[in-house]
This record gives C-alpha cells, structure tokens and sequence, in this order.
C-alpha cells in the first residue's frame, strides 16, 4: 500500500502529532519509499487552478519552444542542461517537457562557468503573461516541502533536524513540467517487451520505462490522468492515482546512499493512455558544492564522499544524449 499522510504539522513546531508525522514518513521512506502527502499548508502548490497555471507551458506553439531548446535538440542554444525536449517518437519513454532550475527564483544562483548553473530558457512573458511568477511561486513551495520532509527524516534518523539543511541552501532542484500525448492504445508497439508490460493480465504500453529517480527526494503532482506505478518491496506493480491536494514523494539513489539504505529509491514507471497526460515531477537537490559523506549512523554502510555536482556532472554525461559536453565542466572537488 501506498500510504496517504498528512504533513501539517510538519511546518510547525514540536508536537506530539509531528512526531507521529515523522514516524509515519520514516516507515514509508524505509517500506514502500513511495507516500501521498496531503497539508502543505501556506506553501500550498498543490490545487488544480495551480497546476493548470505551469502547465500553460504546453500551450506554447512550436516556434516558441525550439529556442527554449537544449542544445542537442537545437544547435545553436547555449543551454545543456535545462529547458525545453520535444518528444522523441518510437522511445519507451514517450513525452515533452521543461527542466527549469532555481535561477527561476534567484538569478544569483546562477554560474557562468557551471553549465548545472545555466539560465533556464524561460518563455516571453508577452507569450505567457504571468506564468514565470507562478512558476517562481511554485518552486519556492516546492523547495519548503523539501525542506520539511528533509528535517522530518533527520528527526526520523535520530539526527538533529538541522542536519540536512546546509546541504539544500542554493541547492540545484529541477523543476519538470511533462506532457505524454495520447498513445492508440490497440498498435503493434504493445508486441514489443521493450515497450509494453503486462499489468494484471493485461498487456500495456509503457509511457515511461521502470527507472528510479537518480537523486534525493522527489516530489510529483499528476494533473487528472493516472499512469504512474510503484514496484513494492515484493515485486508488484501499484497504481499511483492523482490524488487532489495530494503531493506524491519518492526517493533517489544518492539519498538511499547517503542515508546507509535506510531510505529506499523505489522503482517507477509510467503506463500510456489514451488521454493526453501531464506531470509535474519536482526533484529537491543540493548545491552543486555540497560535499556527501556518510551521515553518523550506526550500521550504516560507508562510500567515498562525493561533490554532488561533480557526481551528477559525471553521471550525466556517460548518458549517450550527454555525450561530447563532458569537458564543458570540470570537476570542483578539491
Ligand atoms: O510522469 C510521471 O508521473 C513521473 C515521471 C518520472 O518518474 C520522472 O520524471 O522521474
Ligand atoms: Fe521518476
């Protein structure tokens, strides 16, 4: 099961009820890894009139998404790392999107010389009045929930709830708005095992391949349509319904890692449908700078510390789409 918690007392101070909320977030973190949070409070962000408000990216004709472009899907932009894909037709992985970063809020966190620091190419505010605020407002949110969640598990730890917080400030979270067009969902790619599985009996087509999140802890609003499942510690696949006011999280490998397997990164993949879907995946990040050594847990297995931007840089860059910029960003780790 995919257990539903409400977060409220998260943003609060030391309570009975947080305690239990922490309890409750460490059980699933460490069970199924995967949970719906409810009472976000005055951050908000999770209301349908907000959702529809991002998503307005998609209402962009063509020409005005090509020069928000990465630059593998567009020559001459100067961005790598965020902004705009297009969908990439006969992949498992079927879908169109955004990568927007926190110079969206704070153009100071920029970094000229660090493509993970690179401005996001933003749409013409005379295209998209008042969506880059919204957007803004969003992220903001986003990074608040992060934070609550993040100090709940360090209480959850029996670390001190500071722990985590240095790590995130002028952290490097991606904020992704995704759009699956509608798949037939009668065609032959349903023959094909890399693009299909079976689900209670059933054949399905893949939108999205099984994969877990690479990072610390994702945060995921679906907009009406279903199509996300879990893979439970037994193997089985469960449906992640939209839920309304409801945030989903998960967790990456980095934050498994750090946290010696306490956490789990749990497996995930997207079904098609025949409705055209939008997702909204928000992955909390740290600084490019933060240095991950083994936290102070008994039991815990140790690794090699690592510079978390010099990590993602590497990992990233062994992708075949990334291929080629490896030297655009040498490593920063003394
Ligand atoms: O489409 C979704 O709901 C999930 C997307 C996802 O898992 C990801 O971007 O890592
Ligand atoms: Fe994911």
């Amino acid at each position: 099961m995919i257990p539903l918690i409400d977060i409220a007392s998260l943003f609060a101070s030391d309570s009975q009820i947080r305690r239990e909320t922490d309890r409750a977030i460490m059980a699933a973190a460490q069970d199924s890894g995967f949970m719906v949070v409810t009472g976000l409070g005055a951050e908000g962000g999770a209301d349908p009139d907000c959702r529809s408000e991002l998503l307005r990216f998609f209402t962009l004709p063509q020409q005005a998404k090509t020069p928000l472009s990465r630059r593998k899907f567009a020559p001459d932009n100067p961005n790598v790392y965020r902004g705009y894909f297009p969908v990439q037709e006969g992949q498992a992985t079927c879908k169109e999107g955004i990568d927007i970063g926190p110079d969206l809020l704070d153009p100071q966190r920029r970094k000229a010389d660090d493509p993970l620091r690179e401005a996001t190419p933003l749409p013409e505010e005379r295209d998209l009045p008042g969506w880059r605020a919204s957007a803004a407002d969003y992220f903001a949110a986003m990074e608040a929930t992060g934070a609550a969640l993040m100090a709940s598990i360090a209480r959850g730890l029996g670390l001190p709830e500071s722990t985590f917080a240095p790590y995130f400030e002028q952290g490097i979270s991606t904020l992704r708005l995704l759009r699956y067009p509608p798949r037939l969902l009668g065609s032959a790619e349903l023959r094909d095992p890399e693009l299909s599985v079976e689900d209670r009996g059933e054949r399905r087509l893949l939108a999205g391949k099984a994969h877990v999140d690479s990072g610390f802890v994702t945060l995921l609003q679906q907009h009406g349509v279903s199509g996300l499942q879990a893979q439970l510690p037994d193997g089985s696949w469960h449906d992640v319904p939209p839920q309304e006011g409801g945030l989903v999280v998960n967790f990456g490998k980095l934050l498994e890692r750090w946290t010696g397997g306490r956490i789990r990164a749990t497996p995930h993949r997207i079904l098609a449908n025949e409705a055209e879907r939008f997702s909204i995946p928000f992955f909390y990040e740290p600084a490019a700078e933060a240095r991950i050594a083994p936290l102070p847990l008994a039991q815990a297995e140790r690794f090699e510390p690592f510079v978390y931007g010099d990590h993602l840089w590497s990992a990233m860059t062994r992708f075949i789409e990334f291929q080629g910029l490896e030297n655009l960003r040498p490593a920063q780790a003394a």
